[in-house]
């Protein structure tokens, strides 16, 4: 939280007393032998970190600009944020390559003299990315995917979290990892549960929002949200629907098919830019596995491939566990009875009917669930799920 000017104030006045005192305490310790070296050295390093704190409280507020040009005699053309267009001087701590045109700079509030070269601010687009410093799923919230969890571990948790084994082995870990499965089946919740279990930052990234409208604002959203990850490392960069921007290359495509492929090229290039072995994993998930470009999929990119598909009875059964776990229900339920007559249902389809059935209890002014809730709850998604799909394009995940 920034200070306000009065805080500041107070803060710059506290400042300057003890600074005050402690050179006096300076003063009496040069002329007092008593003083050891160290304890004297102590005294002048707290009286320099105070007086450069003094300076970076007491400095006037710099104006932000960006850089235009710079011309042949060193100096630079500046448009200030107040509008006009300034021929400045430039700090000569600045280094030469960081001046390029476009570049934010600060500007002295005097002389206009460039200070510093600022950063350029994240796209919205990559800040706005679900970022999750520590995402609460655990792998006991994610039922029927014991396998698929653990191969998911093995090329993500172990890397993160125990690098040597590779090492020991030999042998590089995979970069990145494609989870591969119809829509609701888990595999954000794997990726959340792994960024989890290795106190990971989750970057979460859906693809069709990396396809943008003007040239080369695609891949510019890709470097941009390498670097976040990089800056926020260890992190696991989820990118969710990677078939809207790793589609296969078409040779006659338009100026929009084009766009996706600059796009996808800088994927390309940011996946072959990182080691494998460093704190940014990459997780893809896809429900079209069957129009992604083999670029994508060879090895030391998306190279370890992990099926998810829709969770068998056992694996409904315990999804229902899971979603009844947190449910005041009636005792007598069995999930494993709802399992048996939900056999097409998603992870997410599963959820639903726990969700539909407590509606109902509500509806009916009970706060417990009973069994014909969930079969009715049921009858309602199920036949929902239907009627989507009857309406869905038949190239769905096949
Ligand atoms: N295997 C599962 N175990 C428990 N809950 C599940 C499972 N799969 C899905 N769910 C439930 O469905 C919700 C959606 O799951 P998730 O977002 O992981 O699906 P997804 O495969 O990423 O879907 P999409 O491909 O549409 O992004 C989860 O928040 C969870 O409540």
């Amino acid at each position: 939280m920034e200070d306000t000017l009065e805080e500041l104030k107070a803060k710059i006045i506290t400042l300057e007393e003890r600074n005050i005192r402690l050179m006096e305490d300076l003063q009496t310790a040069e002329n007092d032998k008593r003083y050891s070296e160290g304890e004297l050295f102590r005294l002048q390093k707290d009286h320099s970190r105070i007086r450069a704190e003094l300076e970076r409280l007491k400095s006037p507020p710099l104006i932000i600009g960006s850089l235009r040009d710079v011309l042949p005699d060193n100096r630079v053309v500046v448009k200030s944020s107040t509008g006009p267009d300034f021929v400045v001087s430039v700090s000569e701590y600045i280094p030469p390559e960081d001046l390029v045109a476009g570049a934010r700079v600060t500007l002295n509030k005097q002389t206009l003299a460039v200070m510093n070269v600022l950063p350029l601010p994240l796209d919205p687009v990559v800040t706005g990315a679900e970022i999750v410093e520590k995402p609460d799923i655990s792998y006991e919230d994610i039922g029927g995917l014991a396998k698929q969890m653990l191969e998911l571990r093995e090329a993500v948790e172990d890397p993160l979290l125990r690098p040597e084994l590779y090492a020991k082995v030999g042998i590089e870990p995979p970069k990145g990892v494609l989870l591969v499965g119809p829509p609701g089946t888990g595999k954000t919740l794997m990726a959340k549960a792994v960024a989890n279990a290795t106190n990971a930052t989750f970057i979460r990234f859906v693809g069709s929002e990396l396809v943008q409208k003007y040239i080369g604002e695609g891949a510019r959203l890709v470097r941009e949200l390498f670097e976040l990850a990089r800056e926020k490392a260890p992190s696991i960069i989820f990118i969710d629907e990677l078939d809207s921007v790793g589609a296969k290359r078409m040779d006659v495509a338009t100026s929009g098919d084009r766009e996706v492929q600059r796009t996808l090229m800088q994927l390309l290039a940011e996946l072959d830019g990182f080691t494998p072995t460093s704190d940014v994993k990459i997780i893809g998930a896809t429900n079209r596995p069957d129009i992604l470009d083999d670029a994508l999929l060879r090895p030391g990119r998306f190279d370890r491939i992990i099926e998810i598909g829709l969770p068998d009875v056992e694996g409904r059964t315990q999804i229902f566990k899971i979603h009844m776990s947190h449910m005041s229900i009636d005792k007598a339920i069995n999930p494993r009875k709802l399992a048996e007559v939900t056999d097409t249902a998603s992870g997410a389809e599963i959820k639903s009917i726990c969700t539909e059935a407590g509606m109902l209890a509500i509806r009916d002014g009970r706060d417990t669930v009973t069994e014909r809730d969930f079969f009715q709850a049921k009858e309602k998604v199920m036949e929902a799920g239907r009627n989507k799909i009857k309406s869905a394009p038949t190239h769905m995940f096949g």
